[in-house]
């Protein structure tokens, strides 16, 4: 071989590694990946107990893997689905093979379950419930309208759950937490699907806006936003002094950032562009870090809790710009009206 076909093959190879690493971080979507791990801190953070190192990485890093895991997973199930409406993504160009895929998928599920089980039975049972949600939401719920949304915002109460019976059996004082996450994750959820009304039609999904329509589906995601809010607002009931008026200047910031978000859904709900849902679901994900960080401060101080947040909205906001719009909607404009005529009512 000559030096120059040497070298053109090391480049070849080197860029086709590069391209597997790209897929595999567009498959993570590292502009979601960071609330999950917080959802399980503000669970350790809201149970009595020792609040020690170790316990609190555990509940960060189960639920992170078992998130990175869920991805993964639901990539390989929704093959088929984004070969029609998003052929762009790493499974469908080729560009991650759909058994490593499930590869990674599988063994990142195994991880959780090591954890959750060097952590004690009540880990284990959030554990084993978690896989079950994320199996059935991938493989059939997320087509079924409103209860794979809700097995969705189940899987953020899940994630609070799991942290904190790493710290304590569990106590009343979480019951509007759950709540309050299980509301936010099912209307963020729907949101999610506000964005995808025509591929999903395309590929047989029934969601709650293919099947009811788009003002059903702003609606709905609405209220269930209000009452995750309300639900957030009586759970300022487990602090005291200054972390419960963190807590609530908080809370009062994530609603009117929700506000942001849903008003443009509600005024445009009739002929929603695709840009202005996709918009809405990225303010949300940076909300809701907030929504999470606020728990975590509740309990254990603003310090710690402004210091995983900012960090976290940083990185949020700098991968959605860099990869959202295109993992999500591909070279098609961003911006395009729905055809003329076409309303999702
Ligand atoms: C151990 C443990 C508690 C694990 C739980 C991990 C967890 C919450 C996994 C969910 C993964 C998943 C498929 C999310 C889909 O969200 P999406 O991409 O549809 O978008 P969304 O975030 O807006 O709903």
């Amino acid at each position: 071989m000559t030096d120059s076909a040497r070298s053109d093959c090391s480049a070849r190879s080197a860029s086709s590694a590069a391209a597997t690493v790209m897929a595999h971080v567009q498959t993570w979507r590292p502009y979601t990946l960071w609330y999950v791990g917080f959802l399980g801190l503000a669970g350790a953070a809201l149970s009595d107990g020792s609040h020690s190192g170790w316990r609190l990485l555990a509940a960060w890093s189960t639920p992170t893997l078992g998130w990175l895991g869920g991805h993964y997973l639901s990539d390989y199930f929704d093959r088929h689905l984004d070969g029609i409406a998003k052929p762009h993504r790493p499974i469908p160009s080729g560009r991650l093979p759909a058994s490593m895929a499930l590869s990674c998928g599988v063994l990142l599920m195994l991880a959780v379950a090591v954890l959750a089980v060097l952590t004690g039975w009540r880990t284990s049972l959030v554990a084993v419930l978690s896989v079950a949600a994320v199996l059935s939401y991938g493989l059939r719920l997320k087509a079924l309208g409103i209860a794979g949304n809700l097995v969705r915002g189940a899987l953020g109460a899940l994630a609070l759950l799991y942290g904190a019976v790493i710290v304590a059996p569990l106590g009343w004082t979480l019951v509007p937490f759950l709540v309050a996450f299980l509301l936010h994750d099912t209307a963020s959820n729907l949101v999610g699907t506000l964005r995808d009304i025509d591929g999903d039609r395309a590929g047989g999904y029934r969601t709650l806006p293919v099947s009811h329509g788009s003002v059903v589906g702003v609606w709905t995601a609405a209220g269930l936003y209000a009452g995750a809010i309300a639900a957030a607002a009586i759970g300022a009931t487990v602090g005291h002094g200054t972390t419960r008026l963190w807590y609530l200047l908080c809370l009062a910031g994530v609603a009117g950032v929700g506000l942001m978000a849903l008003v443009p859904l509600v005024t445009q709900r009739r002929l929603l562009p695709v840009r202005i849902a996709l918009h809405a679901h990225e303010v949300l994900v940076l909300e809701r870090l907030a929504l999470a960080a606020a728990v975590i401060g509740l309990r254990l101080g603003a310090v710690p809790a402004l210091a995983l947040l900012i960090p976290a909205l940083l990185l949020t906001w700098w991968t959605q710009r860099r990869l959202r719009t295109w993992y999500e909607l591909g070279t098609a404009s961003a911006t395009a009206p729905r055809p003329k005529g076409t309303t999702y009512a």
